[in-house]
């Protein structure tokens, strides 16, 4: 097969950011996805209905001219969220769903969750409402090895979170283990689980041999092989409950090339044609819609996307920037280390 025309993509989770970087970044999304999900990890977070409201005009303001692309806004959810606003801004439809970060769980999250009991009257609010909670699954404890982080937070918040709100509506995003996708098919309603592109291609190894890399350093961090291969496996099963979620998250290359590097990978200018190469190479093209453009929508209770995108693969490799200039400063993109073919005709 070489063309491929799809129901227009959408990604279920995205770092924008504020200011020059949104202004430099924005469009690399909009050019292939109709539709994000917006992560609200700004710095201070996006916490009330007018946060969201006032950041999601900036998003508007800053798409390129002709961009036909909705912004998903999300609420971040702190342990004083009032319930009323939350709930006003979801039946107003100015929200999609709305996030937890466990305090200290990755970048911009030191006003996520602490105590739970906290987060109760706001939590209970959602499942009585439908009102979608996407969690970033991993646990802070100082004495949790990092590569058991999301492992450990399913067992001992988010199982037993599930078990006291069997109503509340879950995605599990930026999935890294077999352990949570064994989770997310064991469940019968209610959860879902978000792979990005980049976890399906690399793994523990290509952070640390032969050096250090820091642009594939990103939370939660890359795990071992057969864990990456659980990811495909997912991602090309077909099953309803794994869709994608690029977490393309932008740091200008000064915040990654240092003593302690940001965690987040800039995946958004390729995203697209490297999915169509894993697709390939598992003999899954056919099923690249519906990990990428109707799985999505249908957890989301949206209507797939009515525009379509194909992709076309070229004999030579496609030509795509190692680097994007914004107005923040430099942004290193994601190199998937083998040649890209797939082209995106948008
Ligand atoms: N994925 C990352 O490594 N970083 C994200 C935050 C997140 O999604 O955890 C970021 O905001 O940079
Ligand atoms: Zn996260
Ligand atoms: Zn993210």
């Amino acid at each position: 097969m070489n063309s491929l025309t799809i129901r227009r993509p959408d990604d279920w989770h995205l770092h924008l950011r504020d200011g020059a970087m949104l202004e430099g970044v924005v469009g690399d999304t909009a050019r292939h996805f109709a539709r994000a999900i917006i992560m609200p990890n700004l710095v201070p977070p996006v916490v009330t209905a007018a946060d969201a409201e006032a950041y999601r005009s900036r998003i508007m303001a800053a798409l390129p001219a002709g961009a036909r692309f909705t912004p998903l806004m999300t609420l971040y959810l702190t342990e004083t969220t009032d319930p009323q606003d939350m709930a006003r801004a979801y039946e107003s439809e100015l929200i999609t769903a709305v996030k937890l970060y466990p305090a200290g769980a990755t970048t911009n999250s030191a006003s996520g969750v602490r105590n739970f009991d906290n987060a109760m009257p706001a939590l209970e609010k959602m499942a009585e409402i439908g009102l979608n909670l996407c969690v970033h699954g991993e646990v802070t404890a100082k004495d949790v090895d990092i590569f058991d982080r999301e492992a450990v937070f399913i067992e001992t918040v988010l199982d037993p979170l599930r078990r006291r709100l069997p109503e509340l509506k879950v995605t599990m995003e930026h999935v890294t283990t077999r352990d949570g996708v064994d989770y997310i098919k064991s469940a019968d309603k209610n959860l879902a689980g978000s792979l990005t592109t980049h976890h399906l291609i690399i793994n523990r190894n290509d952070i640390l041999v032969g050096g250090i890399r820091p642009h594939y350093y990103c939370l939660p961090v890359a795990k071992r092989e057969e864990h990456r291969k659980a990811l495909v496996a997912a991602a090309i099963s077909g099953d309803l409950r794994f869709f994608l979620g690029t977490d393309s998250a932008p740091h200008v290359d000064p915040a990654k090339e240092c003593g302690c590097g940001c965690a987040g990978i800039y995946t958004a200018p390729n995203t697209m044609s490297c999915l169509a190469h894993v697709f390939e190479n598992e003999g899954a093209l056919d099923r690249l819609e519906t990990f990428a453009s109707l799985n999505g929508p249908a957890w989301y209770g949206l209507q797939p996307n009515e525009e379509t995108i194909t992709l076309v693969k070229r004999d030579e490799p496609i030509a795509y920037p190692a680097r994007i200039e914004t107005g923040a400063g430099p942004v290193t993109v994601f190199d998937p280390k083998f040649p890209l073919h797939w082209d995106v005709l948008a």
